[in-house]
C-alpha cells in the first residue's frame, strides 16, 4: 500500500491551454486550473459544455503535453480511463477486452469485477452484441482491471436511462470504495456528482477555471437522500452565485 504523504498527491496547475483555431487564431480553453486530490479522493468536475473538461482530463492523463503549467502525479502512477465512447476492441470478447489491458489479472479478481458490474453472463459476448450500458460496464471493468492509482472518468454514464445510470453509478461507488483510487469524474449530472464525489469543483465557462470547490466530509456510503439534497442545494447555490451553469 502506498504510504500517506506528498507522493500520493495529485497536483494540477494548468496555467494555460489553447487550441489552434481557424485562420491561425488560438482558442484559449483552460486558464489557471489549480487543484489537489489526496490519494483515494474522488474529485468531480462540473461545468458548462465546452469549458475544457475533456481537454483538462487528457492533460492530467499525460496524453497532451502541449500546455503551460504542471501536473504532478504520484510516481509510477497507473491510470485507468473511461471515455464517453466505450472504445472496446470489436474483435475481442468481453473477457479478452479486459485481459488485453491486464494480462496478469487473476481469474478471481476478474470474476469479482464482472460480478460487481453484473457482466458474468456476458463474458463471451463481443462488443457488437452489447447494449451501450453493458459496453460502458466493460469499459469500467477494463479501467479497474489495471488496478489504477488514478481513474479518469469522462461522462461515463452519459446517455443512459435514469435507472441504468443510477445502477452503474452505485456500482462505480462500490468499486471506488473497495480499493481507494484517486478519481477524476466529469459529469453533467449534479446528482451523480454529489453521490460519488468527495470534492466537487465548479468550472467557469471557457476558458475553464475552477471557481469553487465543495468538500463533502460524509463518506459516500453514509449519505442518505436528505444529505444528497442538501449538498445539491449548496452546489446549486454556489453555481448561481458564480454564474456557472453546468449544461
Ligand atoms: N483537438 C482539438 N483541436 C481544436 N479544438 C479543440 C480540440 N479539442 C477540443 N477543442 C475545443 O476546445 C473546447 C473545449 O473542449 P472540451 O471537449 O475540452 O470541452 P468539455 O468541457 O469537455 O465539453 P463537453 O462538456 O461538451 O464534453 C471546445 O471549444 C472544443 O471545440
Amino acid at each position: 500500500m502506498r504510504p500517506a504523504g506528498v507522493s500520493a498527491l495529485l497536483e494540477v496547475d494548468i496555467e494555460r491551454k489553447a487550441w489552434a483555431a481557424s485562420a491561425g487564431d488560438r482558442l484559449q480553453v483552460l486558464e489557471n486550473v489549480r487543484f489537489t486530490l489526496r490519494h483515494g479522493e474522488v474529485g468531480v468536475f462540473f461545468g458548462p459544455s465546452g469549458c475544457g473538461k475533456t481537454t483538462m482530463l487528457r492533460i492530467i492523463a499525460g496524453l497532451d503535453p502541449d500546455y503551460t503549467g504542471r501536473v504532478v502525479r504520484p510516481p509510477h502512477a497507473r491510470i485507468g480511463m473511461v471515455f464517453q465512447e466505450p472504445r472496446l476492441l470489436p474483435w475481442r470478447s468481453v473477457d479478452d477486452n479486459v485481459r488485453f489491458v491486464a494480462p496478469d489479472i487473476t481469474e478471481e479478481r476478474l470474476s469479482a469485477l464482472f460480478a460487481i458490474l453484473q457482466l458474468d453472463r456476458h463474458r463471451t459476448h463481443f462488443p457488437g452484441e452489447l447494449s451501450l450500458g453493458l459496453a460502458r460496464r466493460v469499459a469500467i471493468a477494463r479501467a479497474f482491471a489495471v488496478e489504477p492509482d488514478i481513474l479518469i472518468l469522462d461522462e461515463p454514464l452519459v446517455s443512459l436511462d435514469a435507472r441504468l445510470s443510477a445502477h452503474i453509478r452505485d456500482e462505480l461507488a462500490a468499486l471506488v470504495d473497495s480499493r481507494p483510487v484517486t478519481t477524476l469524474l466529469v459529469t453533467h449530472s449534479l446528482d451523480e456528482a454529489v453521490r460519488l464525489g468527495d470534492r466537487i469543483f465548479l468550472m467557469s465557462a471557457r476558458p475553464g477555471r475552477i471557481v469553487s470547490e465543495t468538500f463533502i466530509p460524509k463518506p459516500r456510503a453514509a449519505r442518505d437522500a436528505s444529505d444528497v439534497a442538501a449538498i445539491k442545494r449548496r452546489v446549486e447555490h454556489e453555481a448561481e452565485r458564480q454564474g456557472s451553469v453546468a449544461t
